[in-house]
């Protein structure tokens, strides 16, 4: 058991934790994105006020204790904005995080949780403060392994991803990793949090692409232990479940670039 040695230093420094530090100018960043959602994403969401995002966001977390973060302390935010996203275009991902992205961009349709607001505002930010200060804290953050799972970075993924699973409609996709030797994880986000928060009023089909790196040969595939555990967790939920397996990642994104092409079946 690590024993994480809080290190407290002069007082009109912040506390000394084992992760990196919050984002430089990272209001600033937010506030850069949001509008840049606006313009590229979703011009409709012109009414969105992403100067109140930001106060709400720097709200969520600035002067509180980093590692006592709750879903509460991000409720401000989650009013402001909406992670629904239109029926069969929900795709999820799991150590395959370039992969999905490439997806979506080629087929604009779909949509990651990076594709909403919130996940496109914060992707590989970074971000603490500290109870004694109305500052953030840019030197170090707690490390969700080494200081504390309950930090704000963590309890934020879980929560926006609990939320976009609850949205999603239709047929939902996800997108793993066949070059791994388990490309369902239980403990991984999608295992943890997504699997388990979507509705099987609303979710008809769960389709899984097993999707192994060029010019290697695959670890893991639809018949594989942990594809067969997805399965039967996804049956259990009354959710219908669909898996494709003989793609390299070269092949996927040519392949839902041109589906009509003869080699994709
Ligand atoms: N920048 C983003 N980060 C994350 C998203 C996301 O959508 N964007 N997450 C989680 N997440 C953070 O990524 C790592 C694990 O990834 P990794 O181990 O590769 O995969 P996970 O299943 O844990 O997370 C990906 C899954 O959850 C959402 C996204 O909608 C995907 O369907 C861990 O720190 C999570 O808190």
């Amino acid at each position: 058991v690590v024993v994480g040695v809080r290190m407290w230093r002069h007082s009109s420094e912040h506390m000394k934790w084992n992760g990196t530090g919050s984002t430089a100018h990272f209001q600033e960043i937010v506030l850069e994105r949001c509008y840049n959602y606006m313009q590229l994403v979703q011009p409709e969401l012109r009414d969105r006020d992403c100067q109140k995002i930001r106060e709400a966001f720097r709200n969520a977390f600035i002067s509180k204790d980093p590692c006592s973060a709750t879903e509460e302390d991000y409720h401000p935010l989650m009013k402001l904005v909406d992670l629904t996203v239109p029926c069969d275009k929900t795709v999820f991902w799991s150590k395959t995080k370039e992969l999905a992205h490439q997806y979506t961009k080629v087929r604009r349709e779909m949509f990651t949780l990076e594709d909403t607001l919130l996940g496109y505002i914060a992707d590989d930010l970074n971000w603490c403060g500290d109870a004694g200060s109305n500052e953030m804290n840019y030197q170090s953050c707690p490390h969700w392994k080494k200081d504390c799972s309950n930090n704000f970075v963590s309890v934020f993924w879980d929560l926006v991803s609990k939320r976009f699973a609850e949205n999603a409609c239709g047929v939902v996709q996800v997108v793993l990793n066949g070059s791994i030797s388990n490309a369902f994880d239980r403990k991984s986000t999608f295992g943890r949090v997504e699997v388990h928060n979507l509705n099987p009023t609303k979710v008809h089909t769960l389709q899984a692409w097993v999707i192994h790196d060029l010019g290697k040969l695959p670890s893991d595939s639809c018949s594989g232990s942990s594809i067969n555990d997805l399965r039967w967790i996804i049956m259990q939920r009354n959710i219908k479940f669909t898996c494709q397996d003989n793609y390299s990642s070269g092949k996927f994104l040519q392949c839902v670039k041109k589906p009509e092409d003869s080699s994709c079946r």
